[in-house]
């Protein structure tokens, strides 16, 4: 253990004397910093130095009650404590939503608990999980002493990652970053860990760990120099060379692209105009601390993200991250449709929200979070994967080119309000509750006609859909297709779209007989789930009229419509999960209908059900699965409005267009809805 007396740690005298390095090892689930044996300070004094404090956070208290240097029952324990404090199950960011987490990660973190820090160093069998390590490096002939990277800027291990991001601008960060590159070839090399701890022992590396550590809200960059022994404790997973490094960085990068190549798209007017501040402040820091290179254009006008997308340089990106609501990433797959290559354009890159909008649903379901920053580190450690699109047609563009929708349509009370309100877009949020509890006092009805597609019309028919779906777009099966994917991207070639295309989709690669498994399996194997041309071809053209097997809605109720939402994704605000039934990519989309003629005092449980996703369980709300739907809306004033953006008022057909889109989704699932307890 290594605690000093509290008045050294508030003396913070990290730069005058020199310290003894902090020792650590790799665990299964991060890098632990190891007790000291040695040290004069008992676990007595730690306790009396404790009570001595004034305020002691929860990470302290657990750890050092739990510890001792020589009892290792005393330090599993201590070591559980920390990697739950460090990865709690629960809420990732309150403050900035609502959006609960239930599933556990090691990305998962209570933002206001924070690293304890004793003389700037991390307290024993405190554990860095592997899903907040950013980066890795050997520290090249450093003295055997202490460093604290953080706040010592003499430093020589301050490396030029912190220098770049507040030292130059964007447009030099390709070639720094190359520069980079380059110097971490060297220092990653297993045998370039310094010479003077080798020469002590041949088992203990030198190495700096750039972390992602809570601090307020947020989370940021943290830099700490550990001596790193691995011999005690060893993994059959090291690399046969031994390359710590190397290993840190396979454990931290489990499943996910390293060293992303981000097209980022800051759109300067999204949210409350603060969107290249938050990025600026939010994000950047961690995606430079991650090694990932990014390159970044504004929007300058509406519309301008879709003539961004189509033009770009696709070859140069793995990534689009939107910094923005959701208007951008509406905009950006549009623009990448309607490029000639739009085939290899989807195939290619992934598309993701850095929440910086005033709708930031794209970042709820998919980061689990609404925080720039957390939202950052998910990109950072998301797995890749395929979700569904919409398609959408109206006669006013449907001949030209249809448009995508990744989010959700909506016609009625919630349309007229998202958009009917932009002029009170100054309150915030409460624009739109207003304007939703107005609209339904005044009971507006928008009567239409609906012709549905179902695939699961009833709402038990719909929970078998959603339990026999959910597991499978999730983790494990993922899990498989990054470490196919990993083995195959050196091989693919993009230019060569239509040979892979010419394989036969229906065979595994490897002729093994077919059983459930495997068919979840190859549904999601990369070598044959890429996109093809055939998968944009609409089924259901507009002009060829409703096809016979579509039902209509009961004209009673569509005569009455109140609201009419369709969507893809379990959140269309932060704190408004409209859709908790929503999967990435079950081939349907989620439909939720009500009737104008409900009374005020049952409409009031089904809207203040809307937070928590109940509002789908109220019998006046109807909720099914479809595959498409056809609505003719019969007033001649009004809007749709299709992922939150203005779309004219004529019928507007739509259908599924399965895992067209590649985004980044937090362990491979949208977030947790608990739509199956309810
Ligand atoms: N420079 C700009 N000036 C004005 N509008 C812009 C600009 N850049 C993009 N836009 C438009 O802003 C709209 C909203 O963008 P975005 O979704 O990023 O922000 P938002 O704050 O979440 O907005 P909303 O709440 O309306 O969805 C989009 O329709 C986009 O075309």
């Amino acid at each position: 253990m290594t605690l000093r007396p509290s008045k050294r740690r508030k003396g913070r005298s990290r730069h005058s004397v020199k310290k003894q390095i902090t020792s650590a090892i790799l665990t299964e689930e991060g890098i632990m910093i190891k007790a000291k044996p040695s040290s004069p300070y008992t676990y007595a004094n730690r306790m009396a130095d404790k009570r001595s404090r004034n305020s002691v956070d929860n990470i302290s208290r657990t750890s050092f009650q739990s510890n001792s240097d020589n009892n290792s029952i005393f330090e599993t324990a201590s070591l559980i404590s920390c990697v739950t404090c460090l990865s709690d199950t629960d809420t990732i960011d309150r403050s900035e939503t609502s959006t609960t987490n239930t599933s556990k990660d090691d990305l998962s973190a209570n933002p206001k608990l924070h690293y304890p820090s004793v003389n700037g160093q991390l307290p024993a069998n405190t554990v860095i999980p592997y899903g907040r390590i950013l980066d890795a490096r050997y520290i090249e002939k450093e003295p055997l002493h202490y460093y604290d990277a953080t706040s010592s800027p003499s430093s020589p291990l301050n490396s030029s990652i912190s220098n770049v991001s507040e030292k130059y601008d964007l447009g030099e960060l390709n070639s720094i970053q190359q520069t980079e590159k380059k110097t971490k070839s060297v220092s990653r090399g297993s045998n370039s860990s310094s010479s003077l701890i080798s020469s002590k022992s041949p088992f203990t590396k030198l190495v700096e760990v750039i972390f992602a550590r809570p601090r307020r809200h947020d989370v940021v960059p943290k830099r700490v120099s550990l001596l790193i022994d691995y011999k005690p404790h060893p993994s059959p997973h090291l690399n046969e060379d031994g390359d710590l490094v190397e290993e840190i960085l396979k454990r931290s990068y489990k499943n996910t692209r390293r060293n992303k190549s981000i097209f980022v798209i800051i759109n300067p007017f999204g949210g409350k105009g603060k969107a290249k501040k938050l990025f600026m402040t939010k994000a950047k820091p961690l995606l430079l601390a991650s090694q990932c290179s990014i390159e970044v254009v504004y929007t300058k006008y509406p519309g301008h993200a879709i003539e961004i997308a189509r033009e770009m340089d696709i070859d140069q990106y793995d990534t689009i991250a939107c910094a923005s609501g959701d208007g951008i990433p509406h905009e950006v797959i549009n623009g990448l449709y309607r490029r000639p290559d739009h085939v290899k354009a989807f195939n290619k890159l992934a598309i993701t929200e850095i929440p910086c909008g005033s709708g930031n649903a794209m970042s709820v379901s998919c980061h689990w979070t609404n925080n720039p920053s957390y939202s950052t580190l998910c990109l950072i450690k998301s797995i890749e994967t395929k979700i569904d699109l919409m398609c959408c047609s109206q006669p006013s563009y449907a001949k030209k080119h249809p448009k995508l929708s990744f989010l959700s349509q909506t016609y009625g009370l919630i349309a007229e309000t998202d958009i009917n309100t932009e002029f009170i877009r100054w309150m915030g949020p409460a624009r739109f509750e207003l304007g939703v509890a107005f609209n339904i006092i005044q009971k507006k009805r928008y009567p239409c006609d609906i012709y549905v597609k179902y695939a699961a019309k009833s709402k038990n028919e719909l929970k078998t859909h959603y339990l026999e779906y959910k597991n499978k777009g999730s983790l494990e099966y993922q899990h498989i297709a990054m470490n196919k994917c990993n083995e195959d991207r050196d091989n693919y070639n993009y230019e060569n779209d239509q040979e892979i295309d010419d394989g036969d989709d229906e065979e595994s690669d490897d002729g093994v007989e077919e059983d459930d498994h495997s068919v979840l399996c190859n549904s999601i194997d990369p070598s044959t789930d890429q996109i093809k041309e055939e998968n944009f071809k609409i089924k259901y053209p507009l002009d060829d009229g409703v096809p016979s097997d579509w039902e209509r809605l009961d004209p009673n109720i569509s005569n009455n419509l109140g609201i009419f939402y369709t969507g893809k994704m379990p959140y269309v605000a932060a704190d408004t999960k409209f859709f908790p039934a929503a999967l990435p990519s079950d081939g349907t989309m989620d439909m939720v209908i009500t009737d104008a003629r409900t009374s005020l005092t049952r409409m009031a449980p089904i809207l203040l059900g809307l937070d928590k996703g109940s509002h789908v369980l109220q019998p006046e709300v109807l909720h099914s699965k479809i595959l498409a739907y056809k609505i003719i809306p019969k007033l001649t004033n009004g809007l749709f409005s299709v992922d939150g953006e203005k779309f004219p008022l004529e019928p507007l057909q739509v259908e599924i267009m399965p895992r067209l889109c590649k985004t980044l989704l937090r362990n491979g699932r949208y977030v947790d809805t608990d739509f199956d307890s309810m």
